[in-house]
């Protein structure tokens, strides 16, 4: 039977519209949810999921701003900018959009990432947060796989969940929140042997690997959910996922497509923790 297709830009959309209620109450108490995204360099697609967050984050009423960046800024003055967001008030959320330029020391900007203002969710205290169970920002992406397995209430407990990718922001993380859900979890990455052969065990496969259609309806399980997390752009310019849509839909039960699956949802919880942000932090203990 062919998958049922997860539409993360049709419940990205719901939920934000669900978000414009709380942003209201706030604003009605005097708090307007803020968040400032800063962007270092030039990079076109980096500039186009700047845009797609600035449009999201208008339609629910929360206000935000840019800060553009050259590429040849200092680690040092990119630090002071941020330790300035760090004191400004007015300021809930702050995202640095990654990579950085080589002679940046990404973990040491992530970490002067006030934690209360970390709406990424990737500063160790939030990552060490979320692998206790504790209430701590967590990272849009894995949050947003979550909320969206949730929302078509699709089992998790006592699934094989299979992993590919261990990154800092989607691979390690969703396992985290996978576990935490009780499915029995798996990460793979570049260098696990006979990788077919886990992707063909899982019951629920995250692909967040980078590498287009890597994954078609022959290595996975029939009546498997597959969550495509890839934006791979492809020469003409589209997007393509690490899955093969076509050939896996004819054997999944769920599938996300690229684009319109997972980036929308991304996009979504970065709202709704700027919203957390904005009511108020006392949960990490400020
Ligand atoms: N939809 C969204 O909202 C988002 C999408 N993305 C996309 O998700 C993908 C992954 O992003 P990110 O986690 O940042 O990427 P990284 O490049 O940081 O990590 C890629 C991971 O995939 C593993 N890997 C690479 N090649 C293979 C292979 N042939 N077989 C098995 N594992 C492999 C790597 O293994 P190793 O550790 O051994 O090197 C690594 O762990 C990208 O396409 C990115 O654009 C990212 C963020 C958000
Ligand atoms: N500090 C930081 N936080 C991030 O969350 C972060 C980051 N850096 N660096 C880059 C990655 C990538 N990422 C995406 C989010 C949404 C879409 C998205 O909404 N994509 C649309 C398509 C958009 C298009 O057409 O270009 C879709 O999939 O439907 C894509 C990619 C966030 N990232």
């Amino acid at each position: 039977m062919p998958a049922k297709t997860i539409n993360g830009k049709e419940l990205g959309q719901k939920l934000r519209e669900a978000m414009t209620g709380e942003v209201t109450q706030l604003r009605e108490e005097g708090i307007v949810p803020h968040l400032t995204v800063i962007i270092v360099g030039d990079n076109p697609a980096s500039k186009s999921y700047v845009n797609g967050k600035k449009k999201a984050s208008a339609q629910t009423g929360i206000s935000s701003d840019v800060i553009e960046m050259p590429a040849s800024v200092s680690q040092e003055e990119l630090l002071k900018k941020i330790e300035e967001l760090n004191n400004e008030k007015a300021v809930h959320g702050i995202l640095v959009q990654l990579p950085l330029p080589d002679h940046i020391n990404e973990q040491l900007v992530i970490e002067s990432i006030s934690p209360y203002k970390d709406v990424d969710g990737f500063h160790p205290v939030n990552i060490g947060k979320m692998m206790t169970g504790d209430d701590a920002f967590l990272p849009c992406t894995p949050y947003g796989i979550i909320t969206m397995l949730h929302s078509y209430n699709i089992p998790i407990a006592g699934k094989h969940a299979v992993v590919l990718g261990r990154s800092n922001i989607v691979g390690k993380p969703v396992g985290q929140l996978l576990l935490k859900e009780n499915a029995t979890v798996t990460y793979c990455h570049s260098k696990t042997e006979n990788l077919f052969e886990y992707t063909r065990s899982a019951d629920i496969l995250i692909a967040a690997i980078g590498k287009p259609n890597m994954i078609s309806g022959e290595h996975i399980k029939d009546g498997a959910v597959i969550i495509d997390v890839g934006i791979n752009r492809k020469e003409d310019g589209s997007l393509t996922g690490d899955v093969d849509f076509s050939s896996a839909a004819e054997k999944a039960a769920y599938i996300t497509p690229v684009p319109k699956g997972v980036g929308p949802m991304t996009i979504t919880m970065l709202l709704q923790n700027t919203i957390k942000a904005a009511k108020g932090l006392s949960h990490l203990g400020g």
